[in-house]
């Protein structure tokens, strides 16, 4: 099929290159220059494992970019995965959704025969009815359902393995108002995925489909804060909360994953898109008691990371060495890390500290040029003289270090993460464990 894709970050790009790898045309439509040239040059504007292989390989032949809305006229389907961040207050932020459908509409009001518009931003239930339609309606001469036609489809990938998760997904989700016509071009859209990865297709409502995604979120982020909080319980009768984890996993009503304790939930979906869900509720009438608990449990795991290296070192004159500053292993993303509270938390008690992480050292420098801290260029280096150790994200690289401690000035290790075996000559502490 020949498809447009609007918004072209970490969702937009690899979705583009996959859908391409897969048989369709397709063309990016992003109003970042500088990314539309990295696409048509076959560069990966982002870190991603496969990403780069893609492009390399369908730029230039089923795959483009333009900053030009005008390509979405010479195709069938289009994609809104533009960026839906949070406002202060924490709900959702849906300029750059309602600026792109009337884009959009614009072009389409042009262009005759049908079109599919699938939204596959992450948007509150009610949007797609309340503000994609009536902004596209808003340009076009006939109602949607019409010509142009409406669906949604959220997007369930992890970073730093985007390309795998889109490939190989559990389940698809088609959100629709039950239009037919919209549903076979979705599933002629998908049909290599559901023929490489067999998934489970779920067709839904346009609501229903919206709330699935903020669900899915929602839910793997409590589990986590739920497990947090057991291991803060472990803590207190010097239980390793692993140990707990690894148990209750076996059963298949809690499942083994997402179970690792220690400092809690970062990145740029689930604090995002919690804080957006409880928004709306709370909007709706509703206040939701487990969701801001989730919330709570993970802004205290920081404090408490804080609180235990206070027990061994005097955090006031302290050089404690941060070793990680990405929201996880694999990503040079450091979007709502839980390295900013840590290192924030330790500058506040008067602390110096010095960072290492192996990508996302400029990152964050760019974004929290607020924040006073040293970088070191190892782990090695940050951990000479330094009086503690915090363990902020499990890379694995932390996890084979060894001598490195020796040339702490006291060696106090205080992992956030259980990466860090226990041996002798270090003062270990584990946040959960
Ligand atoms: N990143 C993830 O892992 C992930 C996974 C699932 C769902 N999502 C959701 O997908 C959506 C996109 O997320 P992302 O991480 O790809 O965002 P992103 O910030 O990486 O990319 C958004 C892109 O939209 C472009 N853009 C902004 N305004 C535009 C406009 N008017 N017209 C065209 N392009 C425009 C930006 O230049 C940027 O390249 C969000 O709603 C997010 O919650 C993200
Ligand atoms: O057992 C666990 C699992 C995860 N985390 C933390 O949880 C955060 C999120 O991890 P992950 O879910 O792997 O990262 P994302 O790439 O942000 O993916 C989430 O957010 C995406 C955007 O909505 C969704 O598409 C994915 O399904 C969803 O997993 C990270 O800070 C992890 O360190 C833990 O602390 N313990």
């Amino acid at each position: 099929m020949d498809v447009s894709i609007i918004g072209s970050g970490y969702v937009g790009t690899t979705v583009a290159a996959c859908l391409a790898d897969d048989g369709h045309d397709v063309v990016n439509v992003d109003i970042d220059e500088e990314l539309v040239a990295a696409i048509n040059d076959g560069r990966s504007p982002i870190h991603e494992p496969g990403l780069d292989e893609l492009l390399a390989e369908h730029a230039g032949g089923r795959l483009r970019a333009t900053t030009d809305y005008e390509a979405v006229r010479d195709t069938d389907v289009t994609f809104v995965a533009v960026g839906t961040p949070s406002r202060d207050d924490g709900s959702i932020d849906t300029s750059v959704v309602e600026a792109a459908t009337r884009s959009l509409g614009e072009q389409l009001a042009a262009k005759a025969g049908d079109h599919l518009v699938v939204v596959k931003s992450t948007v509150v239930p009610g949007t797609t009815d309340e503000l994609v339609i009536p902004t596209l309606e808003a340009e076009l001469d006939e109602p949607v359902g019409e010509s142009v036609h409406v669906a949604v489809n959220p997007e369930f990938l992890q970073m730093g393995s985007a390309v795998e998760n889109f490939r190989t997904p559990q389940k698809i989700v088609f959100g629709t108002t039950g239009d037919r016509w919209a549903l076979d071009r979705l599933h002629e859209l998908y049909a290599g995925v559901v023929e490489h990865a067999d998934p489970a297709v779920v067709e839904t409502g346009l609501r229903e489909g919206e709330m699935i995604k903020y669900a899915n979120n929602a839910f793997l982020a409590s589990k986590v804060s739920l497990i947090n909080d057991i291991g803060n319980v472990c803590k207190e009768f010097d239980v390793d909360a692993y140990e707990v984890a690894d148990a209750i996993g076996l059963d298949d009503r809690i499942g083994e994953r997402f179970l690792r304790s220690g400092l809690g939930w970062g990145g740029s979906c689930f604090p995002k898109d919690v804080a957006a869900i409880i928004a709306a509720a709370e909007h709706a009438g509703y206040e939701p008691p487990m969701l801001n608990a989730a919330v709570e449990v993970n802004d205290l795991q920081p404090q408490r990371l804080l609180d235990l290296l206070a027990e061994h070192v005097d955090l006031a004159t302290a050089r404690v060495a941060v070793l990680g500053l990405s929201f996880k292993p694999g990503t040079d993303d450091v979007r709502g890390s839980r390295a900013v509270p840590v290192v924030e938390g330790l500058r506040e008690r008067g602390a110096t500290v010095v960072a290492y992480d192996p990508v996302a050292t400029e990152k964050f420098r760019a974004k929290h040029p607020e924040i006073d801290v040293e970088f070191a260029g190892s782990a090695a280096a940050a951990l000479e003289g330094a009086d503690a150790c915090a363990v902020v994200t499990d890379w694995d690289e932390f996890a084979a270090l060894d001598s490195e401690f020796d040339a702490m000035a006291s060696p106090v290790v205080v992992d956030g993460r259980h990466v860090i075996e226990r041996r002798e000559g270090i003062r270990y502490e584990g946040l959960t464990w």
